[in-house]
């Protein structure tokens, strides 16, 4: 590896410095800092209201800060144009919702919808661009024989599986996820963390993923941040803050899991 590329690995893909974003009077975050580095995968939890899905707002570039600085790849995303933050969020960003129809075009069959990812990002080839959905489907665990059916047809984890299909087709550096596992079925929530985890490590993602739920960060995330009314009150190594949690919000988080 040369210099220059080593420098780059050693370099945060999302930089976080000091974020605060505000309604009105009231606090959505605040004093929010961290580094994602590649191939990383962050946690965020906390209870509802706690501000998770307004730093992932933030982070992605659906929220404008009301202070400090988000640089992703050494870039000040408040100084990128509104061209370039939509060119990001198709080719280098993914952002799977909570809800499936949030993040999937239900008038269009499942094929289209893994395809038209593509097509965004200049695919032409029509026979290629069907052999690549065939293949993610098959990622995804969807029979190739489903590929001209529209989501309505599919069930709430198929759904699920055909959003994250369509978001990891082209490739992207940093995934958000927002409660992926969320709505679902505890069986239907195992298979697909599985899936996830098999994802995620295959493909060497980068991922801030926010839920309730500790098991999915302990299965996913290298590191975890837990949030309370807004602000940061612990974060680490995933393991270490479960097993040897010091912020009594923490402990109170863990133990209310332990003793379900
Ligand atoms: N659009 C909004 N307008 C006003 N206040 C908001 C808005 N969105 C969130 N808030 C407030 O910001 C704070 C953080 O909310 P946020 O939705 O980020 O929390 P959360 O941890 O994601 O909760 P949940 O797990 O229920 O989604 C809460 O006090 C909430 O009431």
């Amino acid at each position: 590896m040369d210099t220059c590329a080593k420098v780059k690995e050693d370099r945060p893909l999302l930089s976080v410095q000091g974020v605060m974003k505000l309604y009105g009077s009231r606090i959505g975050c605040t004093d929010v800092t961290f580094d994602l580095f590649p191939g990383e995968v962050l946690g965020i939890v906390g209870e509802s209201g706690s501000g998770k899905s307004t730093l992932l707002g933030c982070l992605a570039g659906h929220l404008k800060p009301d202070a400090g600085r988000i640089l992703y790849d050494g870039r000040d995303m408040g100084a990128l144009g509104e061209p370039e933050r939509r060119r990001l969020s198709r080719t280098e960003w993914a952002f799977v919702h909570q809800n499936a129809r949030d993040g999937l075009r239900m008038g269009v069959s499942a094929g289209g919808n893994v395809g038209e990812r593509l097509m965004a990002v200049g695919a032409r080839n029509y026979a290629a661009i069907r052999d690549t959905a065939t293949d993610w489907l098959g990622r995804v665990e969807i029979a190739a024989d489903r590929i001209d059916d529209r989501p309505s047809a599919f069930s709430g984890g198929m759904q699920q599986r055909l959003q994250i299909a369509r978001n990891l087709v082209t490739g992207p550096r940093l995934v958000f996820m927002d409660e992926p596992t969320g709505g679902l079925d505890v069986s239907v929530q195992a298979r697909l963390l599985d899936l996830l985890r098999g994802l995620v490590r295959d493909l060497g993602l980068s991922v801030v993923i926010v839920t309730h739920d500790l098991a999915v960060v302990r299965l996913l995330a290298d590191r975890l941040m837990v949030m309370k009314s807004g602000r940061v009150v612990e974060q680490g190594l995933t393991d270490q803050v479960l097993d040897d949690p010091q912020h009594g919000y923490t402990q109170l988080l863990v133990s209310s899991v332990l003793q379900v």
